[in-house]
């Protein structure tokens, strides 16, 4: 039902489903139908490479959102694949998180709909049966962080400007349950609830500290340690992982799913507060100031 909303916005967009598709064949070529989400696919090694060429900040447009999910979805299927790294297509910024037009001067319907779009990407890759790697080549906040997070290991490069975490109170919004739930499965209730209220965005060094990340590594070799690191869990027999991680996991995507239409109400209702408004217009605008 999912799949079939999220081909429903594709059409709306003008991707073509056939060549979509092709984005993500395993004859070892790039192919790039799919225009925001890059696959390198390596089928002898059972391992492809999904990245994210959204400019300027590769920021989760609801086309951007649809197109990922589409593309996990078939790799998913696709039992060619046991692996995946997650990673940019541009470095310096792996992800700048929820588009914050996509949130700002639409109708509530857009805002159904873009939420809808956000929990199914969360849902495709926290529970996905795919080893998923996160190579983190860039800044990498809020949904950005939760995408990382929702992988089964991250590798951050290491420099200074790459912060990672849920920043969102910072822009006046708050970080849904599932976000949180994300979080806390990760770096535990106490350091979750500190980040959470103060949406720190933590450098590397700290990132790896608090467990934000698995390693921190020179920045030409983050795309090297995710095959590494993917080719040692590809030797954990399938099953076994799989059960596994379905088992530590599937509790946190199951509380959403028997609640998702109430998240897609409270998301709308909050997002179209005129102060909730207000506080994303004047975000933005800071970022537009920033530059000049
Ligand atoms: C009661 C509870 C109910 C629950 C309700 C739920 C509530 C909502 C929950 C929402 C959850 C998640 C939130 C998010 O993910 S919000 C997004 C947060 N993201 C950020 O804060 C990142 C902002 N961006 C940056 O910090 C920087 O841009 C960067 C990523 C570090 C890159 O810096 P840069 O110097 O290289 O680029 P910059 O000049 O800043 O930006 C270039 C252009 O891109 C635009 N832009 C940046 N980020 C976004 C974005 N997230 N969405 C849309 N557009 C973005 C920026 O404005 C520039 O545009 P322009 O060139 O000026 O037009």
């Amino acid at each position: 039902m999912a799949l079939v909303a999220a081909r429903g916005t594709l059409l709306r967009a003008g991707v073509r489903l056939g060549t979509e598709a092709a984005a993500c064949g395993r004859n070892g070529t790039r192919r790039s139908a799919s225009h925001r989400v890059l696959v390198e696919p390596d089928a002898a090694a059972g391992i492809a490479t999904i990245k994210f060429k959204n400019p300027p900040v590769n920021s989760l447009t609801l086309e951007f959102l649809t197109e990922l999910i589409i593309c996990l979805e078939k790799l998913e299927n696709d039992k060619t694949f046991r692996g995946v790294i997650l990673t940019s297509n541009s470095p310096g910024i792996f992800s700048a998180g929820l588009d914050l037009r996509e949130m700002c001067g639409k109708n509530p319907a857009h805002y159904a709909e873009y939420w809808r779009a956000v929990q199914e990407l969360w849902l495709k890759l926290y529970v996905s049966n795919m080893i998923l790697v996160a190579a983190i080549n860039g800044a990498s906040p809020a949904g950005g962080c939760l995408m990382s997070l929702s992988c089964d290991y991250r590798v951050l490069a290491d420099n200074p400007r790459y912060k990672v975490g849920l920043n969102e109170t910072l822009l006046g919004i708050v970080a849904p349950f599932w976000f949180r739930d994300t979080l806390v499965n990760t770096i535990g209730h106490r350091a979750s609830e500190r980040a959470l209220q103060l949406g720190l965005l933590f450098p590397p060094a700290e990132a790896l500290q608090v467990g934000m990340v698995d390693q921190v590594v020179p920045e030409d070799q983050v795309h090297s340690t995710a095959l590494s690191v993917i080719t040692q869990w590809l030797a954990i027999p399938d099953h076994a992982r799989q059960l596994t991680k379905s088992m530590m996991r599937k509790a946190t995507t199951d509380n959403l799913i028997k609640q998702r239409e109430a998240d897609i109400q409270n998301f709308v209702s909050f997002i179209s507060r005129d102060s909730i408004q207000k506080s994303l217009q004047m975000y933005i605008e800071k970022l537009k100031q920033k530059k000049s």
